[in-house]
C-alpha cells in the first residue's frame, strides 16, 4: 500500500487530550510555576514526573513511560560512555537517558533536535533537572549534525542510538552511520515507532540479509527518502515538503543487524544490536 493510500485522516490517538500548538511552551510553563520548584531543581525524576503529569491533559511526542524502561534497562547493560539521541522534542528522553547514561558511568548525552524552540525548552528543563553539564542539544538536521560529529572526530563509532525523529530519515541517517565506519560489532541501535505508525523500509533494511543489501546497493546511493508504508502525514512532519536527505550513500551492505521488537502496553520500540 502506498503512504498516500494509507494516510486518509489518521492522527496520533491523543487519547482526548489537547494537542493543541503552544503546549510545549505551557509545558516549560506549568513546570517553573511549580511552588516547589527548589525541590525539584537537580531531580531528573521529578522533572520526568511533571511531564508525564502535564501529559495527562495534554498530547506530547514523548517516548513516555514503558518504553522509556526498556530503553533505560539497554543503558543499564550497555553503560554506553556516549549515548546519542535523533529527536530530543522538549526533553523527555534526553532527561531520562542521560540520567540513566550518567549513573552508569557516562561521560555525556547528545542530543539532535531539528526544532530550535524545542531545543531551548528542553534546555531550560535539562537544566532544571541538573543535567546540563551530561546533556547536550545540538540543534539541526541530525544528517549534518551527525557528519560534523564524525568529522570533528568527536564521536567515532556507534555505541547506543536512540532513534526518534523523522521516520524517513531513520534509514538514511543509519546509512550515512554506516558509510562512515561509526556502526560497528556491538553497537546498539534503539528504534522507536517502528511498527506504529510505522516504518517499513527501516525495518526491511535491518531485517535485510547482506546479499539481498549488496544487490540493492549495486543501483549506488536511492536519490531522496524510502518512504513506502510510511504514513502520509508522518512524511510530511518535521522536515520541509520535498525535502531529501543531506547525503546519498549506499550505506554498507556487509553488515548483519540482531533485530529484536518490544511491545510494550501496545506501543512499540525495537532495538537492534549489529552483529558483524
Ligand atoms: C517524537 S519527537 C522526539 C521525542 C523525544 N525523543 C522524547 O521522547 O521526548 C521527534 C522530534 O524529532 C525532531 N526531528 C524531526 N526531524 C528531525 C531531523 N531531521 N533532525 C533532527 N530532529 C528532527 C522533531 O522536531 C521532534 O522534536
Amino acid at each position: 500500500m502506498s503512504a498516500t493510500q494509507q494516510s486518509t485522516s489518521a492522527r496520533p490517538d491523543t487519547g482526548g487530550r489537547l494537542s493543541g500548538k503552544g503546549r510545549e511552551m505551557k509545558l516549560l510553563h506549568f513546570i517553573y510555576e511549580q511552588p516547589n520548584l527548589d525541590e525539584i531543581r537537580g531531580n531528573p525524576q521529578k522533572v520526568l514526573d511533571l511531564m508525564d503529569k502535564f501529559e495527562e491533559e495534554y498530547y506530547m511526542m514523548t517516548v513516555g513511560v514503558p518504553k522509556g524502561k526498556i530503553v533505560t534497562q539497554l543503558i543499564d547493560e550497555i553503560k554506553p560512555k556516549i549515548m546519542i539521541e535523533l529527536g530530543c522534542y522538549t526533553g523527555y528522553s534526553a532527561i531520562l537517558f542521560g540520567e540513566a547514561a550518567r549513573r552508569n558511568g557516562g561521560e555525556k548525552y547528545i542530543s539532535l533536535e531539528l526544532n530550535p524552540e524545542y531545543a531551548a525548552i528542553a534546555n531550560m528543563l535539562i537544566e532544571l533537572a541538573g543535567l546540563r553539564d551530561f546533556v547536550r542539544v545540538i540543534v539541526g538536521r541530525s544528517d549534518l549534525s551527525l557528519d560534523k560529529l564524525y568529522r570533528t572526530g568527536e564521536i567515532k563509532t556507534i555505541e547506543l542510538l536512540f532513534i526518534d525523529h523523522y521516520k524517513p530519515a531513520y534509514t538514511t541517517d543509519l546509512k550515512l552511520l554506516e558509510h562512515h565506519g561509526m556502526i560497528v560489532p556491538g553497537s546498539v541501535l534503539a528504534a522507536d515507532n517502528v511498527l506504529f505508525p510505522g516504518n517499513p523500509p527501516y525495518l526491511e533494511y535491518v531485517r535485510s540479509t547482506v546479499e539481498q543489501k549488496r544487490e540493492v546497493a549495486k543501483d549506488g546511493p536511492s536519490k531522496g527518502y524510502d518512504i513506502k508504508g510510511i504514513l502520509e502525514r508522518t512524511v510530511n512532519s518535521f522536515m520541509p515538503q520535498g525535502d531529501v536527505p543531506s547525503f546519498e550513500t549506499v550505506g554498507n551492505p556487509n553488515l548483519v543487524y540482531q533485530s529484536e521488537l518490544h511491545q510494550p502496553e501496545g506501543e512499540e520500540v525495537s532495538h537492534f544490536r549489529n552483529m558483524s
